[in-house]
């Protein structure tokens, strides 16, 4: 059998991918069919940790928080990414996988603190850990905690799964006539200005050569087709 290209992956999981076709919040079939492909993927024995957005809760720069403070609004983000971590966790579970909930933000009667060697142990033991909280910082994005912590664990590459099948010359919900690329550098993405990912987690990614696959999660088998290294999304590279 044809080995998985990768032994540890950090996947991004886009808070408002989990919406479903619902308006806001957590879609239940929605999150099922999520959990089932992180399942088929960890079933080939790849390590798995995962970044869970808040954008189907909360965003710290939404219409929703004009007038807030930002930082206060962000931590409101955060927040977010911790209640979509415990139902991922929850989800997970029923699943059958085994999955650990590490938070950059201390609620200790929730969830346990993120420990950069305690998750190493849990990857190492084959649980699938969540991290929640993003980086525990405002003015920042769970895309930035997703190329911190993939940079801490060592993982050999960012999957970021989204709503679009990879990175657009433009932003293919406003322009129908965007084109999509199979490969893009860094430097390229951030001089571009293309918003599929924010330019500070671009940057983290270049710097410590960790490359980034934008996928859509929408497309059944798709993360497991990316893990297997054939030939889906648009690859971000050094
Ligand atoms: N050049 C581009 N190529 C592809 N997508 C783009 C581009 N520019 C903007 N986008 C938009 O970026 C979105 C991807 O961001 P996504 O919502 O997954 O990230 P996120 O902000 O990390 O999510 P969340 O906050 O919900 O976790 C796509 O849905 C797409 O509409
Ligand atoms: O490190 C972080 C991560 C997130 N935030 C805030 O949370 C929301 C939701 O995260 P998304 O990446 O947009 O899904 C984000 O808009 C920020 O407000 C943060 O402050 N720091």
């Amino acid at each position: 059998m044809t080995k998985p290209a990768y032994k540890r992956v950090l996947l991004k999981l886009s808070g408002e991918a989990l919406m479903g076709d619902d308006a806001f919040g957590i879609n239940r079939a929605t999150i099922d069919r999520m959990v089932a492909d992180v399942a088929e993927v960890a079933e080939l024995g790849v390590e798995l940790a995962v970044v869970i957005g808040g954008g189907n809760i909360f965003r710290g720069v939404a219409p929703g928080a004009q007038g807030m403070d930002r930082a206060t609004a962000d931590y409101m983000g955060m927040l977010a990414t911790v209640m979509n971590a415990l139902a991922l966790a929850d989800a997970m579970r029923h699943a059958g996988i085994t999955a650990r909930v590490m938070s950059a933000i201390s609620i200790e009667q929730v969830v346990e603190p993120y420990v950069r060697p305690k998750a190493l142990q849990y990857l190492e033991e084959g649980k699938v850990v969540v991290f929640a909280a993003g980086t525990g910082n405002p003015f920042f994005t769970t895309d930035t905690a997703a190329a911190l912590r993939g940079s801490e664990i060592s993982a050999e590459i960012v999957l970021k799964a989204t709503k679009v099948d990879g990175v657009y010359t433009a932003d293919p919900k406003k322009d129908p006539s965007a084109t999509r690329y199979d490969k893009i550098s860094f430097d390229e993405a951030i001089s571009k200005h293309l918003q599929v990912m924010d330019a500070t987690a671009f940057a983290l990614c270049r710097d410590q050569k960790l490359p980034i696959k934008v996928f859509s999660i929408v497309k059944p088998g798709a993360l497991k087709r990316v893990v297997m290294g054939e030939d889906e999304g648009t690859l971000v590279h050094v």
